[in-house]
């Protein structure tokens, strides 16, 4: 088994990676999770008939009381609605603080049970076990937890970081080709920001096939970058902004899709792609690098480019975490596998992207 630990001050955790891991899951959540009896698991309406057969019995085997939330799977369900019906159906089922929550499912399901975890009983212990590519790449470490208000993405939420991830690189078998490539998305986020020789890795293996033949080297190098990047800067002040290569004109263009046309890894891609264009602009990206990741991300079926107005641009820009009064931290690459933070007025910003 594969093992990570995310190191932070009194809520250090492990990220364990391992073919089967699944039917583990009360064993390892037990040792996690000393004090708690039931364990209230969010899983969505695609994942559940999936594997919650397998997770269920492995938890209650090892004398869990458990009871299950099932949400509809897709984007609309990290909302204030779902997030209402966890909150009293975690009562109903009389969790008290020494519990937790199991959140099993891709990051919209992490995302939403994470902020449920956070904050019910001014918070719960919880633990992640992501199902897609994206989620176990990326949304199930560092303790981003979130939902999406009718203003813009990740709008509400906090920083709560689970007690465990466990991760079973099978259950990527049942993913379609789509969810696949989000996971993708992120994955060549890391080697962008990061990690040059995993980018060339990456150029080597453009296949899912290829992927899937070293997951385990894929999984734990990204995981190790991000654990690294969450233990520097936890709060997303400084160094962990990184991680949002990208983001910026993604979340524009998953709201000018409302959140429907484009998928959250389809929308990174693209602004993966204008934002390593910007830098070139801007005589800070070396020229060629925006159309080496545009090759690489379309191997996956990612477009590379993504229609945008001038509004939901601005729009995208203003709700921004990474704002700072008129002026933006915008991410860029200053080489292959190296990326940084450029502070700049947002009207600027909007001026390069016209
Ligand atoms: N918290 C973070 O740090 C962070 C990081 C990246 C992305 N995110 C968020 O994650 C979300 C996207 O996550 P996602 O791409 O996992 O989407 P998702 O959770 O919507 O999952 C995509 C689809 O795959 C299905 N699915 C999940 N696991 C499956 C499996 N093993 N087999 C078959 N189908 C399966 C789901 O039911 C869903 O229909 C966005 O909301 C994004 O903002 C958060
Ligand atoms: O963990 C982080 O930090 C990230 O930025 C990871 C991103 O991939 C992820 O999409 C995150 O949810 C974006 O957060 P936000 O702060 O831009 O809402
Ligand atoms: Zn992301």
């Amino acid at each position: 088994m594969k093992t990570l630990n995310v190191n932070l001050p009194g809520r250090s955790y492990d990220i364990l990676m391992e073919r089967g891991l699944l039917s583990r899951a009360g064993e390892l959540c037990r040792a996690a999770l000393p004090k708690a009896s039931r364990l209230f698991v969010v899983t969505d309406s695609t994942v559940g008939p999936l594997y919650l057969n397998r997770i269920i019995p492995a938890l209650e085997n090892t004398g869990f009381e458990t009871a299950i939330c099932e949400i509809p799977a897709g984007e609309a369900s990290k909302c204030v609605e779902q997030l209402s019906r966890l909150w009293e159906c975690m009562m109903d089922f009389g969790l008290t603080r020494t519990d937790a929550v199991v959140a099993l499912g891709g990051g919209v399901v992490g995302d939403l049970a994470g902020f449920a975890a956070a904050t019910i009983l001014r918070g719960v212990d919880f633990v992640q076990i992501p199902t897609t590519l994206l989620a176990q790449v990326d949304s199930s470490v560092g303790g981003k937890v979130a939902i999406d208000l009718q203003h813009g993405k990740n709008l509400a939420g906090a920083f709560w970081q689970p007690r465990l991830v466990l991760m079973d690189p099978a259950v990527l078998g049942t993913l379609d080709d789509k969810t696949f490539a989000d996971g993708m998305a992120e994955v060549i986020k890391y080697g962008c920001i990061r990690d040059a020789a995993f980018l060339f890795w990456l150029e080597q293996h453009p296949s899912r096939q290829e992927i899937m033949a070293d997951i385990e080297h894929v999984l734990y190098t990204c995981c190790d970058i991000k654990r690294s990047v969450v233990v520097e800067d936890e709060r997303d002040t400084g160094a962990r902004m990184v991680l949002n290569f990208g983001h910026t004109l993604g979340h524009a263009y998953e709201l000018a899709g409302h959140y429907q046309t484009w998928t959250h890894g389809q929308a990174v891609a693209a602004g993966m792609v204008k934002a390593a264009e910007l830098g070139v602009a801007m005589g800070i990206t070396p020229a060629g690098l925006p159309e080496r990741i545009g090759v690489l991300l379309g191997c996956f079926g990612l477009p590379v480019f993504i229609p945008c107005t001038h509004a939901d641009y601005a729009a995208a820009i203003g709700l921004d975490k990474k704002g700072a009064g008129d002026s933006i931290s915008v991410i860029l690459l200053e080489e292959a596998g190296k990326a940084a933070a450029h502070l700049m007025p947002k009207a600027k910003l909007l001026e390069e992207l016209k």
